[in-house]
């Protein structure tokens, strides 16, 4: 198995923040969706969006061309698209991708075709329930192994009322936004509990009024989605990754000065809300003409909702376990459906790095300490849990070694490419 030694050093430099994978996710599918020829600039192939994209083209739509930014190393793809979709292979890999998973399935049971969605890891259980009950509701076939993957589907759709509960997963919101658009009635997706990642639901709306698809909030608890519409095609430049960039933010302010660069101001992404994080954890932090740079600073506790950014929790977790006090994380018991039960998984690793954090149901308490001490860890195949803990690694007294170091490549292929560019030294070695 592949794994890194970090050697503690503090990083310094600036980064070119990976495109945001959620809005990836989102202008790959729109773009397909869409009539004729779109264009989506600065993409990542990361496994993620590897996964969307097959997915997309197992649906028919055509890849006519992907151009290799020479700078950045980034993607620029020529997508032709259109609905009816023309499904080219009856099974769709989703890998483990919640995201693919959660937006295909809508789009699937448009089609009335047979479709089978299979996963890898975690992927293969976490939660689809929600679906389910819109899917027995409506006498949609589906069969699954126990609830969880491979899951077979056959239906097609029908416009109406679907009441979901809003706080599993907000994916099941954006999945049905997806598709809705193209019946031929008018929908409304009411929530039953209160709506949590709100943001996501907010990027999925902004995303497809790009693309010419219209959906109304009526109230903080329902969206009005009119039929008949069609996906406009399009040219979409993906903007920066907040989620991704919250790592090299708190690497800046834990040992050293990092600017990220193409992060936009006025983003509708969750995990913006890192800056606000840092900034009442008393970090320097200053917005520059093309980014966001941190500096190293000596931070204080605070109590965080993680409610409606979940992604960040793990690497707010780091921040916490070194700053002076007593962080609490709470709402956050999403995150142990994720690729990894992440509350668990963080608490042990940094624990073991020589951190006193103690998991409760929701949440986490964390006692800071000055520096950690180092060791071997586990990334649980979580990429947000790897990047986490190299993270974690600048102010550890000792080396750090990060087992299953791979887990990165579902979000972030070139993290420790990145990591060393910034300083930092990291020596790949393999255990069995
Ligand atoms: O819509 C999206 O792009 C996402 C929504 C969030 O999921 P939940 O709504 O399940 O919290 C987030 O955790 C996930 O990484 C990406
Ligand atoms: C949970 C994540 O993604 P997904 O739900 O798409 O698997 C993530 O990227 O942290």
């Amino acid at each position: 198995m592949k794994c890194v030694k970090i050697i503690p050093k503090s990083l310094k430099g600036s980064i070119e923040t990976p495109p945001s994978k959620s809005i990836s996710h989102r202008a790959i599918i729109c773009a397909g969706l869409a009539n004729g020829i779109s264009k989506v600039e600065n993409i990542e192939f990361s496994k993620d969006i590897e996964a969307t994209l097959e997915g997309m083209k197992a649906l028919g739509i055509k890849l006519l061309e992907t151009k290799e930014n020479s700078d950045t190393g980034r993607h620029s793809l020529t997508i032709e698209g259109g609905f009816p979709l023309k499904v080219m292979q009856d099974q769709i890999d989703c890998n483990e991708s919640g995201s693919t998973l959660r937006f295909f399935i809508p789009i699937a049971v448009l089609l009335n075709k047979n479709i089978t969605f299979t996963g890898r890891g975690k992927l293969v259980e976490r939660p689809l329930d929600v679906y389910y009950e819109i899917f027995d509701r409506q006498g949609i076939f589906y069969e699954t192994n126990q609830g969880k993957l491979p899951l077979k589907v056959k239906g097609k759709l029908k416009p109406g009322i679907f009441p979901v509960q809003g706080d599993i997963s907000s994916q099941f919101i954006s999945g049905l936004m997806l598709a809705l658009p193209l019946l031929d009635a008018s929908s409304k997706i009411v929530m039953t509990t209160p709506l949590e990642s709100r943001r996501y639901v907010d990027l999925t709306i902004e995303v497809l009024r790009k693309f010419g698809i219209d959906v109304k909030k009526e109230k903080d608890s329902s969206f009005l989605i009119k039929g008949s519409q069609t996906y406009k095609n399009g040219f979409y430049r993906i903007e920066g990754d907040y989620s991704q960039a919250a790592f090299w933010m708190v690497a800046g302010i834990l040992g050293g000065d990092i600017n990220c660069m193409d992060l936009k101001k006025n983003s509708l992404q969750a995990d913006q809300a890192i800056v606000d994080i840092i900034t009442k954890m008393s970090g320097n932090i200053q917005n520059t003409f093309q980014g966001i740079r941190t500096i190293k600073s000596d931070t204080k506790a605070m109590v965080i909702d993680a409610s409606q950014c979940p992604d960040i929790v793990p690497i707010v977790t780091v921040l916490g376990a070194l700053s002076n006090g007593t962080t609490k994380i709470t709402n956050a018991e999403r995150l142990r459906i994720k690729e990894s039960d992440r509350l668990k998984a963080i608490a042990t690793e940094l624990n073991k790095l020589g951190a006193n954090i103690k998991e409760l149901k929701d949440g986490l308490i964390i006692e800071g300490r000055k520096k950690l001490r180092g060791g071997v860890v586990e990334s649980w195949n979580d990429h947000r849990i790897a990047m986490s803990l190299a993270i974690a690694a600048i102010r550890c007294e000792q080396p750090v070694t990060i087992v299953n170091s791979d887990a990165v490549n579902k979000s972030y292929p070139k993290f420790w490419e990145d990591y060393q560019k910034l300083g930092g030294q990291v020596e790949e070695i393999f255990m069995d």
